[in-house]
């Protein structure tokens, strides 16, 4: 047993990445981690579900449009606030989203819920409004190597884009939100450093983004690693315009997000039956299930104004038309699968 305990200390965690492996030696370093200041839990927490954008992006078979307007429409009912919907990029970058137009002009908007997309640079920007978007999200990288695969710019290059997409967004009275990508590991670099993150997220903030989501884009974070950086990007943007984005790839996500509700975090993206990942940051799973984090959240007595059971329903629904297996362990376990 103590062998066995010693072994598991000392082995250093590796994740497939296309032909490269990154290293991620954990223990040791967060031992020495603790929250420092935790807040009393939120008496409410904002979902915002990706799964129509995040989670689809990167399946290989192209989803009908059909199916990504029912899912949407089934979420809305759900009682989420916040459905991303699709992302107004290139085409031959992401051929998945190639319908964006379709799917924001198929679904039926709710009263009350905001449909946001990702929009790259103004082109994409001018695309979405035109296309009837009334929020749209900017997405950077703290990581130099990730920006160039994922949006093909330097980081400073990214933010110079913005910029422009800030501007026409404020003439057209859009609101935007910022990404940080990376924020605690990348595909091509490995660990990020809290500081960078803090910079891209202040940049984004002061150029009039509302909110900006931290991306633990490879699930790679622990709440070592995120205590970390959560502590160094408070430094710089309120705590109040802050969301996490977890993936689940070393099954964090939910102790990783349960630290940043610690911290005064109150919004939490997730996608419905835990689907997705990044085309350019391959071999990462899915997001953190939203079925999870519901039941995760109520069991905390946080209010999330989302009917767990509606939700299991479109999570059913995408997994049975794209012929996946939910990784929501609660849809498993109720077995709405
Ligand atoms: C940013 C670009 C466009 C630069 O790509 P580029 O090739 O450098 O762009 P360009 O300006 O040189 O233009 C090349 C072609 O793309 C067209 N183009 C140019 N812009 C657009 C646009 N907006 N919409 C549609 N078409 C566009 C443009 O018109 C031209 O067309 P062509 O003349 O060759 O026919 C490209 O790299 C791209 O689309 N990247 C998107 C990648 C992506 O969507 N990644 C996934 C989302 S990020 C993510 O998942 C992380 C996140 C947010 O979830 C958080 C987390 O998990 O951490």
């Amino acid at each position: 047993m103590a062998a066995t305990m010693r072994l598991v200390n000392r082995t250093t965690l590796r994740l497939r990445m296309g032909q490269q492996y990154m290293s991620f030696s954990s223990a040791p370093k967060e031992k020495t981690t603790c929250v420092k200041a935790a807040h009393a839990l939120p008496q409410t927490v904002k979902i915002v579900e990706v799964g129509p954008r995040d989670g689809l992006q990167n399946e290989k078979t192209v989803v009908p449009t059909e199916a990504k307007i029912n899912l949407i429409n089934m979420l809305s009912e759900s009682g989420l606030p916040v459905i991303e919907a699709t992302s107004f990029v290139s085409p031959k970058w992401v051929p998945q989203m190639a319908d964006q137009v379709e799917v924001m002009q198929g679904i039926s908007k709710k009263p009350g819920v905001s449909y946001p997309v990702l929009t790259p640079n103004l082109k994409g920007f001018q695309a979405a409004l035109k296309a009837g978007a009334s929020e749209v999200a900017i997405f950077g990288a703290a990581s130099e190597l990730f920006s160039k695969k994922n949006i093909n710019c330097s980081v400073e290059e990214s933010l110079q884009r913005f910029e422009e997409v800030m501007k026409a967004a404020k003439e057209a009275a859009v609101p935007v939100r910022g990404y940080v990508s990376c924020v605690v590991g990348c595909p091509y670099e490995g660990q990020v450093a809290p500081e960078k993150v803090a910079h891209v997220a202040k940049r984004l903030y002061s150029m009039g983004c509302y909110e900006i989501s931290l991306g633990d884009t490879i699930g790679v974070g622990t709440p070592g690693s995120m205590t970390k950086m959560l502590e160094a990007v408070t430094k710089e943007v309120p705590v109040s315009a802050l969301a996490v984005h977890c993936h689940d790839t070393y099954g964090q996500a939910l102790a990783n997000i349960l630290i940043a509700l610690q911290l005064g975090i109150s919004v939490v993206d997730s996608s419905v039956a835990g689907l997705g990942g990044c085309p350019y940051a391959q071999g990462a799973s899915g997001n953190v299930a939203t079925e999870d984090v519901v039941y995760m959240l109520h069991g905390l007595g946080i209010k999330t104004g989302v009917d767990l059971s509606k939700l299991m329903d479109a999570g059913a629904f995408i997994c049975r038309t794209i012929n996946r297996k939910t990784s929501s362990k609660v849809a498993q376990a109720t077995c709405k699968l």
